[in-house]
């Protein structure tokens, strides 16, 4: 395991003329550790990786990969790997030459470790990539990048182009890589999937950072919206644990619900009740109800 940090940010600012992308980022992932990166669409986590991958160049602040500063693209990207979000390939080549072309010029690959990935993602390495669909094009990426011996492991919105199975497939390679020692920084929309993989995760809002928590604290985020329809006199919820936010007008009921639901459904149980929906918030309903005032 390296001393260093795989990933060290301090103070990292990147200003778009008088828009702020990233302001005043602190962020360490230790080596061996796998952080996500979370945040509602603008937040910052394009522009947090393009400054790692030394794409873009910070206004203030440092950025580095093991002690390397992540403007040395040279040295930097000898120690990562990257999956962008939206994978390009080039179209004549087929995934077998694809693959072979990246792990000639990426920080070395366990070929046979390799083959298997291929066989897990079932992608057929025989095609074109011209005829890849996005979710192909995305393993080629994926299957790249995790069967490198990179220390670093960069992925931004790595699955949205692939199936339910396929993600399990994802999150198994993380695992993997973890045990292998290697360090991953994942940027997600999908609180599900970082809270399956990651062992910290960084929220971002509007450029800054407004937590960072190991995965168990992120519970507390968990909370479901119920709407309750009624006829006659409203059910009474004061007091009952895990409710919030309850509204009441014209014979709809409206409340949040975090924890186990059998105390709010006992206080439903007396009312005369049509119909009871829960759903699950966006993560931008999560961010608005828990990071509004901050953001
Ligand atoms: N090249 C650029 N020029 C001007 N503004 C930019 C540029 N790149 C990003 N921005 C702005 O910086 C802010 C942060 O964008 P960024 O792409 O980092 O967010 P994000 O968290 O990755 O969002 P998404 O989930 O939508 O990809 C946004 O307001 C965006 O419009």
């Amino acid at each position: 395991m390296r001393a260093h940090p795989a990933v060290h940010t301090r103070d990292l600012t990147k200003h778009y003329g008088r828009l702020v992308a990233l302001d005043g980022l602190d962020l360490t992932v230790a080596a061996g550790e796998v952080v996500g990166l979370l945040g509602p669409n603008g937040a910052g986590k394009s522009t947090t990786i393009r400054l790692l991958l030394g794409l873009a160049r910070p206004t203030r602040g440092l950025a580095r990969i093991f002690e390397v500063d992540a403007a040395d693209v040279r040295a930097a990207h000898r120690l990562l790997a990257y999956v962008p979000a939206d994978v390009a390939l080039w179209p004549q080549l087929t995934g077998a030459e694809i693959l072979d072309l990246l792990a000639a010029t990426g920080p070395g690959v366990d070929a046979g470790y390799r083959d298997e990935l291929v066989e897990r993602f079932a992608l057929d390495p025989s095609r074109p990539a011209g005829a890849y669909s996005t979710g192909n094009r995305q393993k080629v990426a994926l299957v790249a990048a995790f069967a490198t011996r990179a220390p670093l492991l960069v992925l931004d919105e790595p699955t949205s182009g692939l199936d339910p199975l396929m993600e399990l497939q994802f999150r198994r390679a993380v695992g993997e890589a973890r045990d292998n020692g290697q360090s991953v920084l994942l940027c997600s929309h999908q609180l599900a999937e970082v809270e399956a993989v990651c062992d910290r995760v960084a929220i971002l809002r509007a450029g800054r950072l407004v937590d960072i928590a190991p995965v168990p604290q992120l519970r507390r985020l968990h909370r479901n919206k119920v709407t309750v329809r009624f006829t006659g006199s409203a059910p009474d919820l004061a007091g009952v644990p895990g409710v919030e936010a309850v509204e009441e007008r014209d014979g709809l009921l409206r409340f949040t619900l975090a924890g186990p639901p059998a105390a709010a459904l006992r206080a439903l149980s007396g009312a005369e009740i049509s119909t009871l929906t829960v759903r699950e918030p966006s993560l931008e309903e999560i961010f608005l109800d828990y990071y509004g005032e901050q953001a």
